[in-house]
């Protein structure tokens, strides 16, 4: 449903990604994780058609995400929660998408109750919202057309524990559902507890790739990472 194949990316001259190769199939959990400034971002962005690869092909359903029809109802993204006017409540923001979409407005409040949003702080205005409630604003945004593809950027980032809880059950609930879910986190233990695949990047390129039970060989996905990262850290450079 999702593959990179052998994308690279350079920046005046610098590659911060490189032959960069994985898919995610559907009715699965791949979580992509990597220290900062490894390129997580960059290639969600280039799979979702905010940049260009230099070289290789992200494609998303078998085609360029650009190129889908309807992109929305087939393909959910998040990857900046902060993203939205914050002189509009949060209701007005999902329903702004919902008719875009050709949805019934009583999709809106389906969604506000996925995403544990109440209908008083749905008519807040969207600057007075936590970080936690925009990411959960934003999720339901992404969810609103009931995509197939769900591309997440640190979802998890401003949720509390309970909200860490919630959305783990919700992804699950979409993956066991047929979804194909593509999350990049940085909190591994949550990565751990959620995702069936794992693809790690540092400095742009897959250091490992594989089922979640089986990276590691017995080792925390933690200390597989520390391990493995341990050459790309920034520091060492
Ligand atoms: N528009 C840009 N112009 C130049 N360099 C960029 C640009 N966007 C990203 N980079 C560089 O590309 C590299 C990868 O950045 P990216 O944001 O993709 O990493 P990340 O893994 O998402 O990091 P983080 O976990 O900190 O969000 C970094 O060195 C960053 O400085």
């Amino acid at each position: 449903m999702i593959e990179f194949h052998h994308v690279s990316k350079v920046y005046r001259g610098v590659k911060v990604l490189d032959d960069v190769s994985f898919a995610v199939e559907p009715g699965s959990v791949t979580g992509f994780i990597g220290p900062n400034g490894a390129g997580k971002s960059t290639a969600l962005r280039i799979l979702t058609g905010l940049s260009r690869a230099t070289s290789g092909s992200a494609t998303v359903l078998g085609g360029p995400y650009a190129e889908l029809d309807c992109p929305a109802s087939q393909v959910g993204t998040l990857l900046d929660a902060g993203a939205q006017h914050p002189g509009r409540t949060g209701r007005e923001i999902l329903t702004l998408g919902a008719m875009t979409l050709g949805l019934p407005r009583s999709r809106v409040g389906e969604v506000l109750d996925l995403v544990g949003l109440t209908a008083r702080e749905s008519r807040r205005t969207f600057g007075g919202y936590s970080l936690g409630m925009k990411q959960r604003l934003g999720i339901g945004h992404a969810l609103l057309g009931r995509p197939r593809v769900l591309i997440l950027d640190e979802p998890a980032n401003g949720l509390d524990p309970q909200g860490i809880r919630w959305m783990r059950g919700l992804l699950r609930d979409l993956s066991d559902s047929g979804c194909a879910v593509l999350l990049s986190s940085h909190l591994l233990h949550e990565v751990e507890q959620v995702a069936d695949h794992i693809v790690m990047i540092g400095r742009g390129r897959v250091l490992a790739q594989g089922a979640v039970d089986e990276l590691g060989q017995g080792r925390s996905l933690e200390q597989t990472f520390l391990e493995l990262t341990a050459s790309t850290d920034r520091s060492a450079a």
